[in-house]
């Protein structure tokens, strides 16, 4: 079967007070319907450029991106793309930010109603609906972005470090409630992170960038589900596994 996503050849260059900056060269990556793939790399590797070109937000300076063998030139409503960056709407409330996706899709008012209520409790936001973003802490502005992301019911989900500013509890609950709705959803997740337990914990692939997005290494990852994260920790595959993914980190930084 063809990949959702496809990127051949991939080059980006930005262009800073005339100055150039190579974030990625010559960059490869097929990703599979259905799949779970964890990019993981340091800071600066490239990982949101991927994002950013895989959601058709920026052009590549060279090469290809594909979406279903189709070039990606512009957003998709398929895809939907947690960003990094807060890009919720200031003059809507809770319950209104996450019902935008659906009332682009016109999706009648009390169904709206009844999905953003479900989604709230699902991020675990109950209580806050009729607050505006300015009235809420980072991390819940997070969990307002993924609600409002799957409020669009998208057939690809792109993730950038979507819990990395949360606390460690609530932090393993999305992670858990993620995967919940992930699995038998047939929904294609790319989620990027720092965190190698996180790539570890979710993924049933994950690919290592170096610096200016070198593939050091593409893993599939056949831990069973679900992965507790007290027992995987304590699990000599997953160990084992934890430490390739150290090494193939440290061999990205060079
Ligand atoms: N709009 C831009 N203008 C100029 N340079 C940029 C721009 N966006 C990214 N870069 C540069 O491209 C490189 C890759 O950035 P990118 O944000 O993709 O890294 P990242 O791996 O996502 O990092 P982090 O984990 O810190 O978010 C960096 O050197 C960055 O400075």
């Amino acid at each position: 079967m063809s990949p959702v996503l496809r990127m051949r050849n991939l080059s980006k260059q930005f262009v800073k007070d005339d100055k150039g900056i190579v974030a990625l060269r010559d960059f490869d990556l097929d990703v599979a319907e259905g799949g779970f793939v964890s990019v993981l790399g340091r800071s600066g590797c490239g990982k949101s450029t991927v994002l950013n070109l895989l959601a058709g937000l920026i052009p590549p300076t060279s090469g290809d991106v594909f979406y279903r063998e189709q070039p990606i030139s512009r957003p998709r409503v398929e895809v939907g793309y947690l960003t990094q960056s807060d890009t919720l709407m200031p003059w809507r409330d809770v319950r209104r930010n996450i019902e935008m996706p659906m009332e682009l899709k016109k999706v009648p008012a009390r169904e709206r109603r009844e999905r953003a209520a479900e989604l709230i409790e699902r991020v675990g936001l109950g209580g806050f609906e009729r607050h505006y973003p300015r009235e809420l802490s980072g991390g819940m502005r997070r969990r307002v972005g993924l609600a409002r992301m799957l409020a669009g019911d998208p057939e690809t989900l792109l993730m950038d470090e979507p819990f990395g500013a949360l606390d460690a509890q609530l932090r393993a609950e999305l992670q858990k409630e993620l995967l919940r709705l992930w699995q038998g959803s047939g929904q294609t997740v790319v989620f990027v992170t720092h965190d190698i337990e996180e790539a570890l914990l979710l993924g049933d692939r994950v690919v290592v960038l170096g610096r200016l997005g070198r593939v050091v290494l593409d893993e599939a990852i056949d831990l069973p589900r679900p992965r507790d994260p007290d027992e995987m920790r304590v699990d000599t595959r997953f160990v084992a596994l934890h430490r390739r993914l150290t090494d193939a980190l440290r061999e990205g930084a060079r």
